[in-house]
């Protein structure tokens, strides 16, 4: 079975071998512990919230696997502050070379040029990376569940918290939430768009929602286009959205934030 997220994993471990050649897991972890402290993205998602506005994780994103480029003019550190100033509660950034055209350099870029809190957005495959995570500045990792075993999501959910940092568990089935939920972690994203087809449909989050307690921060993601997919949401008591594309195609992603989000 060939599927993209399997080709990706492959990818990610022979990554891991090249950055561990060139700079070892102990010498990543000093690097990881002497970064300046992490921000707290979850308080930031919860500040929003208590506010009564929703938290949106505002997505740095040139390219992907299913829709090629989205943005030509690609300036991750402008695209921050525009985010910023239009009312993001935190940054994902898309670190994955290969399948996003991602850089480690738009993630520290990105989070330099505001005060938001980022995650990075990348294929965890390797306790490797979560070090090198918080050395870039991340103060967010995610977890797709769809290709980990529990022994592992709870080592990495271990680390980064112990470095600081929050962790997005990322799920779109029922069984991956059955493993998410045994995570310490309150945020539980559910992803919309099926990694293996591509396939997108908001129907995911709603089916899921019900299993999870009401404790955890779900986060919506992917396939979030419009003021009536957001309104959806709402309705259904989900106030954290991840959003891209939506943005990415847009002159001003922040403009685009505000007027699906805050009109
Ligand atoms: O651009 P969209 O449809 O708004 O989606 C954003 C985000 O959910 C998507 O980029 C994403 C969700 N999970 C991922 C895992 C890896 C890479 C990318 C993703």
């Amino acid at each position: 079975m060939s599927d993209i997220l399997k080709k990706i994993w492959a990818t990610k471990h022979e990554e891991v071998a090249a950055a561990r050649a060139a700079i070892p897991l102990h010498a990543i972890r000093e690097a990881a512990e002497a970064s300046a402290p992490a921000r707290d993205f979850i308080g930031a998602l919860r500040a929003k919230h208590a506010s009564g506005l929703p938290g949106v994780i505002a997505e740095i994103k040139k390219a992907s696997p299913s829709k090629g480029v989205i943005r030509e003019q690609f300036d991750p550190p402008a695209i921050a502050a525009d985010y910023a100033a239009h009312g993001a509660a935190c940054l994902s950034v898309l670190t994955d070379r290969q399948y996003f055209q991602g850089e480690a350099d738009y993630l520290k870029a990105a989070r330099a040029a505001c005060d938001l809190p980022a995650l990075r957005k990348d294929f965890m495959v390797d306790e490797y990376q979560v070090f090198e995570a918080r050395s870039w500045g991340a103060d967010c990792i995610l977890l797709i569940a769809a290709e980990l075993s529990l022994p592992q999501m709870r080592d990495f959910e271990a680390i980064a918290q112990a470095l600081g940092m929050a962790v997005l568990v990322e799920v779109h089935n029922g069984a991956e939430l059955d493993l998410a939920l045994q995570l310490a972690t309150p945020l539980v994203g559910i992803n919309n768009r099926n990694l293996r087809t591509f396939d997108v449909t908001l129907q995911t989050t709603l089916d899921l929602l019900s299993a999870i307690p009401s404790e955890r921060i779900v986060v919506t993601e992917s396939g979030i286009l419009q003021p009536a997919d957001v309104a959806l949401m709402q309705q259904n008591s989900v106030h954290t959205f991840l959003v891209g594309e939506a943005f990415m195609r847009q002159p001003s992603p922040g403009k685009a934030l505000e007027s699906l989000f805050f009109r």
